[in-house]
This record gives C-alpha cells, structure tokens and sequence, in this order.
C-alpha cells in the first residue's frame, strides 16, 4: 500500500493519551449523529429501514478492541434518554438509565464478541486475502447483528421499554436493520480509517482503500445511473403500491456491480453506502412502509454481493500472477520448458497448414561454469537474465524464447527460412558480445545450433538435430578461450 495521503500514517493503539481521548470524543458524536440520522429516517416510530450505528460499533469494536466499550456504552445510554425525549416513554429517569445500560451491554457485547471473533478467524490466515476476509466478515457481521437483536429486544423488555410491542414482529426489522448497518457501513469506516491507520491493513485483505483521482466523471456517471433507477423504481412503488415494482430494486445489483468490478474499492464502498441512504431517505419520504422489508434485504443483499465482488479483481490479480509463474521461468521471464513446447507445437501445426517456415535455435552460454567459480551464482544468476534482456528486443512477436535449463535456451522462429535464421542468430551473437555484465569486467558468449524443421520432422526430431550442431559447434571452440581470461568466444 502507498503512503496515506497526510503523510502522517500512525499505529492506532500507539496514540498519546490525549490523542485517544479526541477520539473517544470523536467516536461519540459520529454514533450519535449517526444514530439521530436514522430516527430521521423513520418510517414509524422506532422503526427505521436500517441501523447505521450499527456499522460504526462494529469497526469501533475491530479498531479499538475493548477499548471502544466505554464511548459506546455512553453512546447507548444517551440514545435511550434521547428516545424518552423524542417519544416520551413516560419512564423515570432510574429506569431509563438502567435500560440505557441493559440495551448498552446487548448492543457493545453482541458486537464486541462478533469483532473479536472475527479478528481471530482473520489472524489465524499466514495472508489474509480478500476472498477470505469478506465471507468471514459478512458471516460474523450477520450473526453479531442477530445477536445485538436479540439481547436488545430482550434488554429492552426487562426494562419496560418494549411495553405492548409485538416481539414476534419485531426481531426480523430489527435484525435485518442492524444487519444492514453492519454490511453497508463498517467496511466503508474501515477503509476510511485505513488512510491513516496502516494497522488496519491486514483486515482488509490486501484490498487498497486510498481514495483515487482517476476517472471521478465515470464514476459520477455510474453512480448517477444506479441513484436515478433506484429513484425511478421506488416513486413508480409509491405510485403503483405494488409488491413487484419493490421487487425491481434487486435489479439495481447491476449497476452497483458494475461500479464494484471497474472502480477501486473506496469508490464501491461508498457507492454502496450512498444506495443504502437514498433507500432509506425514499422509504421514510414516500411512506413505503409495506415494503420495507424487501427494501431492506435488497441493502443487505447488493451490499454483500458488492463486498464479495471486491474478491474478483483480486482473483483476477492472483491467476493472472500464478499463471505468469506456470509458463515462465522464474528467473529469467522467458517461457518455460513445457510451455515452449506446447507453443512450439501450436506454431508448427500453423505453419504447417500455410506452407510457411519454421526454424529452432537452441543456444548455450559459454564458459558458465567458470563464470560461476569465478565471480558467484548472483553473478551468473545476473548474466542469465541480461541474456534473455539483450536476446528480446530483436525477436519478432511470434518468436519464443524459452529457457531449458541451466544456460541453455531455446528460440522458436516462426516463418524464419534457414537463411533468415542464420541472419537474426548473428545479430543475436552480436547483441550479446556487447552485453556488459554488472560484476564482470569480460563479455558473455553464446554458443548456438539451428535447424529449419523439414516436411514431416517432429519438434522432438529437429531439437535433437539442433542439439547436436550446438555440441558440434562447442566442440570447434579453441578450448584456450576462456571469459575467465577476457577472451571471447567465435
Ligand atoms: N548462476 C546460475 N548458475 C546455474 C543456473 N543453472 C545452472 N547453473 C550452472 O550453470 C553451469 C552449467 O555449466 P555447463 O553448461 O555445463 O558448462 P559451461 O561452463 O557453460 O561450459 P560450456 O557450455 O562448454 O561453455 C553449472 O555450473 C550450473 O551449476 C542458474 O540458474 N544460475
């Protein structure tokens, strides 16, 4: 990951004291103004389409471990005095605190557990990746939110509060609420505490949350087109009240995925978290309150699969670099062994079929061994890797050069006759008489043998043949020509 943008990226639990109490302060007044945010988008009273300090709990919790107890805990209790004031419960002040603490212990403890828990199943991967981080998030995402359900609903119960409310219809909009808190907002205060935490990194699984300035229009545009069909759909529900126009905004996972496989990570999240808003704002505007459950399982639904799809560039990433490691050698870059000759075959099958050429090279470095002795495997390792450097750029695109092992390469020359072979072969000889080689004061060598393959000759049949000009030429070498000695090889 790059530097974060203030320069200043700090170890969260390595603060002065004053610095940690600002953000105690700070952590207070988000939750609080997140949580008035959501009575504002009530539907009914106490009933909101989603709960997003729900989201912040959580990344509190996985931020600061139990350290975030005590803001939260006065986070709880203040809302629950809030509540009487809004609704006037008619609770004495006694009471009120003691369902502020009982709702406070439910809420912190559901999701103190859940980010502990989850904390744990990540530390416990060598590498956390993305494919990994996100299944296990929203899998302990969700049942720490049913749990902060259930044990609210239950706190709230022994401390009067719930008083001639019908539990059995309660816990699925609570749950479902909370759930899209936690889905839609903590990997979005993560990510965003990430720009200057790097501790928080390896939860994110290698995923990248810097803001980026590239292409902000298309992504406007992107956004504008989801916000608008979501805008479409939920005025055509208030006008028609009907289950099946709901249903439409499930169709909307496709603009937002959209924005999730072409834009970076903090885009999606917020993408994401902006949906999930408008949502609530038109349900609470527009009194949408018999759909309110569908709309709220489409949150949770595009939010999971959103987080999810972040795993694919990721993967894409992943093969691309495995793949990258199968076909070529490690060292050098050039195609391996059995890649080499599975081209090999593919070319010479094509040429075959348009009558054209085929011509192979197999090349040996002279005098590596000495080199070696003389200046060290780095050095050697070194001249292995300027040779395939020097040797591309003069390769045509459907050339190959494959190494076969140790100093030995291989070039396939598609549509090379034997002349046009001979001719690259000497400038190649020559690129690499004047290669110098970091760590060596002499120039490298290379030795090679070449065959055009005829009618029905197999790869097999002209490798060997290739093979055995290379011996015969080594063979020919004036033996006393050593780069040891600064000599160079014909
Ligand atoms: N540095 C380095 N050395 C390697 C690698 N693979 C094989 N070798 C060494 O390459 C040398 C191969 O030497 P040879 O080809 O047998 O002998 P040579 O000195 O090149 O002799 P001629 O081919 O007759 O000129 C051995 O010393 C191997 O240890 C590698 O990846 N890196």
């Amino acid at each position: 990951m790059q530097p974060g943008i203030s320069g200043q990226r700090q170890d969260w639990a390595e603060s002065r004291p004053a610095t940690r109490g600002l953000r105690h302060v700070g952590l207070i007044l988000a939750w609080l103004l997140l949580w008035r945010l959501s009575t504002l988008m009530e539907i009914a009273p106490h009933a909101s389409l989603w709960f997003p300090p729900a989201g912040l709990s959580f990344a509190a919790f996985l931020m600061l471990g139990r350290r975030a107890f005590p803001a939260l805990m006065v986070c709880a209790i203040v809302a629950t005095f809030w509540v009487d004031h809004l609704y006037a419960t008619g609770l004495a002040w006694r009471e009120l605190l003691y369902a502020g603490v009982l709702f406070g212990l439910a809420h912190c403890g559901s999701y103190a557990l859940g980010a502990w828990g989850l904390k744990r199943l990540i530390r416990t991967r060598d590498v956390p990746s993305v494919p990994v981080v996100v299944p296990l998030f929203l899998l302990v995402g969700s049942l720490a939110s049913l749990c902060a359900t259930l044990t609210g609903i239950a706190a709230l119960q022994t401390a009067g509060m719930l008083a001639g409310v019908a539990i059995r219809a309660l816990w699925l909009p609570w749950w479902v609420g909370d759930m899209a808190g936690v889905l839609v907002l903590t990997p979005l205060f993560v990510g965003l505490l990430s720009w200057r935490y790097p501790d928080v990194e390896p939860w994110l699984g290698g995923l990248n949350f810097l803001p980026s300035a590239g292409g902000l229009c298309a992504f406007a545009g992107k956004l504008l087109i989801s916000l608008t069909a979501l805008s479409l759909i939920m005025l055509l529900d208030a006008h028609v009240h009907s289950p099946e126009v709901a249903f439409g905004v499930f169709f909307l996972i496709i603009p937002q995925m959209w924005i999730v496989y072409t834009e970076p990570p903090f885009r999606s999240a917020l993408s994401i978290a902006l949906f999930s808003i408008l949502t609530a704002l038109w349900v609470a505007a527009l009194g949408l309150i018999e759909q309110s459950l569908t709309y709220q399982f489409a949150l949770c639904v595009i939010a999971a699969s959103g987080y999810f799809g972040f795993a694919v560039p990721s993967l894409l990433a992943q093969n691309r670099r495995l793949s990258e490691r199968a076909l070529h050698d490690e060292l050098t870059g050039a195609a391996n062994r059995g890649y080499f000759f599975d081209y090999a075959e593919e070319k010479l099958g094509e040429t075959r079929r348009r009558d054209e050429p085929l011509s192979l090279a197999v090349l040996d470095l002279d005098y590596f061994k000495t080199i070696n002795d003389t200046h060290g495997h780095d050095v050697g390792d070194r001249a292995l890797i300027d040779l395939c450097m020097a040797m591309r750029p003069a390769l045509g695109r459907d050339d190959l050069l494959g190494r076969f092992g140790g100093d030995e390469f291989l070039l396939l020359l598609p549509n090379r006759n034997a002349e046009q072979a001979r001719q690259l072969v000497e400038r190649l000889q020559q690129r690499i008489r004047d290669l110098p080689v970091a760590g060596m004061q002499h120039h490298l060598s290379a030795t090679f043998g070449v065959v055009t393959l005829e009618r029905h000759e197999t790869l097999t049949q002209a490798f060997k043949r290739a093979d055995a000009r290379l011996l015969k030429a080594k063979q020919a070498r004036p033996s006393v020509h050593s780069p040891v000695k600064g000599a160079r090889s014909p």
